[in-house]
């Protein structure tokens, strides 16, 4: 709980006098000011975290969570459980969906064994097993309070160690047969809102085990009524090992001020929690695509991180991290490379009257 206390005392908003400096500069460059939309934002919610101005991005990695959930044996998926285990062989000697988007990225993985239900014997797997796989949360707790704390602390502390070694640029993703259920269940308790926004087929399913996996979702909070006021709670209850451990990784981004993207379902579950847990956590999470998951739309309502990928995907693993990593590196090069306004002769003053002058056109 110490982990876990000191990183949440250490979260600070973002920089808003840089902010509006970057945007200062942003404005200079010769385009109509909000021309570049989205970039600007970008840019400049970069340069509030790090406050700087003037960023580039020198290493980025995916924490892809990995953990299996004991809701399984409800029939609310459709693989066998077993491919969360040859998940883990696969993403670490790269052949999954993560695997080609992240080297085209150039991004490393740091792949985390927070609880697959058998022992994985992988050098480039990170042991942080936590407990083999959740219990079923149709009928008992998913995990304890301990457990739960120490998942969160776990992704605080691998991620924390990334940081140290110098990673400037953080993706979420997970692998775990199931975890859109627990995803489903957790965005349920803390709404409450209809089942059918909540509950998406996941990697597929047939119509019956979909009207299943509602009915179990359903049930498993009416049965535990966890508290949607105590983030730990519903994540303990009806939550998963690898969410609670993405939500550690997005705690130690905003207290180290580093970026993290957040992907599609599962992801964003657990960024909801990270600012549940304190909402200013929010501040240095980038959104990147809208997953076809139909709870990936009202996580973008609760949590007002707007989706800037449309790619149909619903795949998880990070994946959406890793395209938006481009578009972030991207929009970084914006202040660096553009010429200004100075080839007309104006100064950075000037051009920001002329755009105070007629703020109510330009809406961004
Ligand atoms: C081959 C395969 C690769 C995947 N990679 C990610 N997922 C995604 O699907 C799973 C969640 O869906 P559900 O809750 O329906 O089981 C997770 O492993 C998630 O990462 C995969 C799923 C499959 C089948
Ligand atoms: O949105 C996601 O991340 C997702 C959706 C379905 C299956 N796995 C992941």
């Amino acid at each position: 709980m110490l982990l876990l206390k000191k990183t949440l005392d250490a979260i600070r908003p973002t920089d808003r006098l840089v902010m509006a400096a970057a945007q200062k500069a942003i404005d200079y460059c010769l385009k109509p000011p909000g021309s570049l939309g989205k970039l600007e934002d970008i840019a400049r919610q970069i340069a509030g975290i790090t406050r700087q101005i003037h960023n580039t991005i020198s290493k980025k990695a995916i924490v892809v969570m990995m953990a299996d959930n004991g809701v399984y044996t409800e029939g609310i998926a459709m693989y066998p459980q077993d491919i969360t285990r040859i998940g883990a062989d696969f993403v670490t000697s790269g052949r999954m969906g993560v695997n080609f988007l992240a080297r085209y990225a150039g991004a490393d993985i740091i792949a985390v064994d927070i609880g697959i239900q058998v022992d994985v014997d992988l050098p480039r797997v990170l042991n942080r097993k936590i407990r083999y796989g959740t219990a079923n949360f149709l009928q008992e707790p998913a995990m304890t309070r301990e457990e739960v704390i120490r998942a969160v602390e776990t992704g605080i502390e691998v991620t924390n160690t990334a940081i140290d070694q110098g990673y400037d640029l953080f993706g979420t993703g997970e692998i775990g047969i199931g975890n859109t259920t627990a995803s489903s269940a957790v965005l349920y308790a803390f709404t409450g809102a209809p089942i059918e926004r909540v509950v998406g087929r996941g990697a597929g399913l047939t119509d019956e085990a979909f009207e299943r996996k509602k009915e179990v979702v359903k049930q498993a909070v009416h049965l535990h009524r966890p508290d949607p006021e105590d983030p730990l709670d519903v994540l303990a209850k009806v939550g998963g090992l690898d969410i609670a451990g993405l939500t550690g990784t997005y705690l130690a981004c905003a207290a180290r001020r580093i970026p993290v993207v957040t992907d599609g379902l599962i992801s964003n579950v657990a960024a909801l929690a990270a600012m549940r847990l304190h909402p200013t956590a929010v501040e240095y999470m980038i959104p990147s695509h809208l997953s076809s998951e139909p709870g990936a739309r009202l996580l973008q309502e609760v949590t007002g991180l707007e989706p800037m990928l449309n790619m149909d995907m619903r795949l998880g693993e990070g994946t959406g991290c890793a395209l938006m990593f481009s578009i972030i590196e991207a929009s970084l090069r914006m202040i660096e490379e553009m010429g200004t306004f100075a080839v007309i002769g104006k100064s950075r003053e000037e051009i920001a009257d002329t755009i105070r002058a007629y703020r109510g056109q330009f809406p961004r």
